[in-house]
This record gives structure tokens, C-alpha cells and sequence, in this order.
């Protein structure tokens, strides 16, 4: 059995009336892509903010690599092993690849913002830095890129990017926020591989609308309605399961 590097339990959150994830569950292995699907407003985004604590929950628990994470900052959560992309760009369009890496991989220190009287006498941990980036750009398959300016690079660079700065922090645990989103089918096929290739060291959640590449990818599936719950399982228990062919699927993958 692959390790459970992360558990969210009852996890609830509301804003005003409404209960934009209400009472989900779920639990990431290594090893395993969880993709999480639903139609617009299921609440898919606010439970990826609530694991990654860009949101506090309402009510419920998390533990990531054995330490109870709900509610604590976004910081800490990342240092405790959570990487997370996001669904709009957080590129710095007119620095180079291999600068926005950087700057991920900086932000994530204990000391930022840093102390450059510090980072003078420690050449060690910069070493320590361009090493990690280095392995994040060549794992997103970007080494060839790596001095050229984010922003003359293509639409599928940008998103292998936005894994390159997430794979800096060096995380075991992804929350992928479609990641396919805008690509053609060349540049969805490159992702696809990626994501496949980094499953092997990383527990996955992924959020995405392209359900071709959510039913090749997936080893597990939560499906969202109105921030419930209506479904989990593996894609076969899922495709083959009425409520969701009612409430969200259609004929198409039936
Ligand atoms: N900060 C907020 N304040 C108030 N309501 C919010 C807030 N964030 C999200 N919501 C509401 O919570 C519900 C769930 O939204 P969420 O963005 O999580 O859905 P989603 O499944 O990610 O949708 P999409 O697929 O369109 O990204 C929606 O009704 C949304 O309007």
C-alpha cells in the first residue's frame, strides 16, 4: 500500500449561508492522483485553498505528513511538505525561467524575507537553492528554457513553469488547479506524461475540467456538487455510478 501523506477529515467551510464545502474527506497517497471534479462553484477551489491554508476552514482536520495543518498559514503548510499551483498564473512574465523558480524556491525559506547579510555568509544554502532549482526546472522539462524570459515562452511552458516553481519547495504532497487548462492537444499530451512522471514521488490532487485526461490520469476520483461529496472512487466505480452521470458526466464518458 502507498503511503497516506495526507488526511482531510469533515472538512467544512462557509461563507455567509452558503457551505462552499460541506463535511468532504479525503486522503492523498504516494503514488496516487486524486483528481477532484464538479461543475462550476462545486467548491473544488475552496477545498484546495483550504488543504494548501490559503483559506481557514469553518470546521474539520488535516494532517500532512503526520502534523495537524488546518487553519495554519500557507508558509508553514508549504514548509510541512504541500506544494500547490494555482489556477491563474503567478509567472513574472519579464524575469527568466530560471529566476521565477528561484524566487519560489526563496520565498519558501524560513528567513523571507531574506536577510542579505545572512545569505552572504551562506553560500552553502544558495548551493543548496540553485541545486533544488535546477531539479525542478529539469523534472518540468524545462532545462532548455532556463535562461529565456517567461513571458516569450508558450502558453505549455508557462503552465510546466508553474510545476517548476511548486517542485522547487520540494514538496511530497501537489494540488494541481488545472493544470491542462487552455492547452492544445500536443501541449495537454506533454502535461499529461509530466504528471504521470512526477505521481511516482508526490501524492497528486488534481483539479481539472478535461475529463479525457482526468479518466487516463486519475487512480482516484471525489466528485463535487454544491461542496458535497456526491461520489469517490476509482474511475471505473465513478464512470459506472448514476447519480454522477446525472448530476455531472453525461453520456460522453459513460
Ligand atoms: N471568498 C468567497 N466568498 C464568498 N463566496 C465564495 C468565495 N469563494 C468561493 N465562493 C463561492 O463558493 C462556491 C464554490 O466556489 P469554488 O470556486 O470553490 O468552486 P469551483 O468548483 O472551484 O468552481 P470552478 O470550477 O468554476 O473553479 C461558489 O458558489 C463560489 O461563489
Amino acid at each position: 500500500m502507498s503511503d497516506l501523506l495526507l488526511t482531510a477529515r469533515s472538512l467544512t467551510k462557509r461563507f455567509g449561508g452558503l457551505a462552499a464545502v460541506n463535511d468532504v474527506s479525503v486522503d492523498l497517497f504516494r503514488d496516487h492522483i486524486h483528481a477532484v471534479i464538479g461543475p462550476n462553484g462545486a467548491g473544488k477551489s475552496t477545498l484546495t485553498n483550504l488543504l494548501s491554508g490559503d483559506l481557514p476552514p469553518t470546521s474539520g482536520s488535516i494532517t500532512l505528513n503526520g502534523t495537524e495543518t488546518a487553519g495554519q498559514s500557507p508558509e508553514r503548510i508549504s514548509r510541512l511538505g504541500l506544494g500547490r499551483s494555482y489556477q491563474k498564473t503567478n509567472i513574472f512574465l519579464p524575469f527568466t525561467v530560471w529566476d521565477n523558480v528561484r524566487l519560489a524556491a526563496q520565498s519558501r525559506e524560513r528567513h523571507w524575507p531574506w536577510n542579505p547579510l545572512r545569505w552572504i555568509g551562506s553560500a552553502q544554502a544558495m548551493a543548496g537553492v540553485n541545486q533544488r532549482c535546477e531539479r525542478a526546472i529539469e523534472l518540468a522539462g524545462l532545462t532548455h528554457r532556463s535562461q529565456t524570459a517567461a513571458g516569450t515562452t508558450s502558453h505549455g511552458e508557462q503552465r510546466q513553469l508553474e510545476i517548476a516553481m511548486t517542485l522547487a519547495t520540494e514538496p511530497t504532497v501537489l494540488l494541481l488547479d488545472e493544470p491542462l487548462a487552455g492547452m492544445g492537444q500536443a501541449e495537454a499530451e506533454s502535461m499529461i506524461a509530466l504528471l504521470q512522471k512526477l505521481k511516482k514521488d508526490h501524492a497528486m490532487m488534481l483539479v481539472e475540467h478535461d475529463m479525457d485526461a482526468v479518466f487516463s490520469l486519475a487512480d482516484q476520483l471525489t466528485v463535487m456538487v454544491n461542496g458535497q461529496v456526491i461520489a469517490s472512487g476509482t474511475p471505473a466505480e465513478v464512470r459506472s455510478d448514476p447519480l454522477v452521470q446525472a448530476a455531472y458526466l453525461g453520456e460522453d464518458h459513460a
